[in-house]
């Protein structure tokens, strides 16, 4: 790990490219962690009979064009609605090129929506900006209403959001992602300064989004049985004292097994760890000397 305290980029070029880099880094590390209850990773396809590994790693090259035309659109911007339409083509043209990649299998809709908002409000900021005020950036494109978007009422999101009166990914981001910045990147710093190694640290911070977040994934598989028994699950694990202990991994274990017989699966959950993930890879940390530089993880 090296610290440096020059900006991370110098012009727009440099910047969507480096941040395309960090937003698909962060989806193949999400998709990579194992193991995870019922959702892809490098042993396992969860619940999903039409995913696996492989297909959600080349859907996360796919994208790196759509994270780099959203950073070269947001460089040195300030949220407005003009940014938030201008994004949302792109935004939608990169749920196609998926589509596309994919042979139209959803892989990777809730992460493009997330990380592309973040993906915009990093490359709105300065250098020693925050995970929550980029966060905070993100969540301002997303207040701006998508006047072009086409009807949604068809969408999974849609009608979860609206039986079980839940905010679902757009209320989210609306917020600032809350259970990125509050509770799965708290989740990973407390774990990393307990000495918990990074993979078990990541999947702390996984439990930690799952046992608190309303997943619209979830909700929309199994209904509100699954979403209750997904928390209280990952609560279980918690309590347990973490994936990195015995117990803690058995409970992971039986709350994996679980939610693969309720074919239920935390999706948004997965989206918002590759968020924190994100985030934590451009995030600035405070030197001795009170001056803000950033960390580049390896
Ligand atoms: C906002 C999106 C995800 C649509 O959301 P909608 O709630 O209608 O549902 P849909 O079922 O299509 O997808 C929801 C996905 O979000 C994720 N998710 C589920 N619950 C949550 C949650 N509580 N928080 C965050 N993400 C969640 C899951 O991966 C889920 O699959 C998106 O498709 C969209 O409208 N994009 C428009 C393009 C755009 O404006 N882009 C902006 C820049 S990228
Ligand atoms: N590792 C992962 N495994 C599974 N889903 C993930 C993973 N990471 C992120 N996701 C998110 O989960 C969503 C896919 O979930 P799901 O398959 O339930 O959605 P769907 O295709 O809308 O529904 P269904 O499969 O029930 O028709 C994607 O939008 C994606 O962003």
């Amino acid at each position: 790990m090296s610290v440096e305290r020059q900006p991370l980029w110098n012009d727009a070029k440099e910047c969507s490219e480096r941040i395309a880099n960090l937003a698909v880094t962060a989806l193949i590390d999400e998709a990579g962690l194992t193991p995870k209850p019922a959702l892809v990773d490098r042993h396992s396809s969860g619940a999903h009979t039409d995913l696996d590994f492989g297909l959600m790693c080349r859907s996360a090259q796919v994208l790196r064009g759509t994270f780099a035309q959203i950073a070269l659109a947001a460089f040195r911007q300030r949220p407005s609605q003009v940014l938030r339409e201008r994004l949302a083509v792109i935004g939608r043209d990169g749920e196609k090129v998926m589509m596309a990649a994919t042979g139209g299998t959803n892989t990777h809709r809730g992460a493009i929506w997330a990380l592309g908002l973040l993906t915009a409000g990093a490359a709105m900021s300065g250098p020693g900006t925050s995970a929550r005020q980029i966060a905070a950036l993100a969540g301002e494109i997303a207040r701006y209403p998508d006047r072009f978007s086409p009807e949604k009422r068809s969408s999974k999101g849609y009608r979860v959001r609206q039986y079980y009166g839940v905010p679902g990914a757009i209320g989210e981001a609306r917020q600032g992602f809350p259970h990125v910045v509050d509770v799965a990147l708290p989740a990973l710093y407390a774990a990393r300064s307990r000495g918990i190694l990074e993979p078990f640290a990541r999947l702390d911070a996984l439990m930690a989004i799952i046992a608190r977040l309303d997943d619209t994934c979830l909700l929309h598989r199994g209904g509100a049985e699954a979403l209750m028994a997904a928390k209280d699950g990952a609560r279980a694990v918690i309590v347990a004292g973490g994936t990195s202990t015995r117990s803690g991994w058995n409970a992971l274990h039986r709350l994996d097994a679980e939610l693969v017989a309720r074919n239920a699966s935390p999706g948004g959950s997965a989206d918002l760890l590759a968020a924190a993930l994100f985030l934590d890879s451009l995030d600035p940390v405070v030197q001795r000397d009170g001056t803000l530089a950033r960390v580049i993880r390896p």
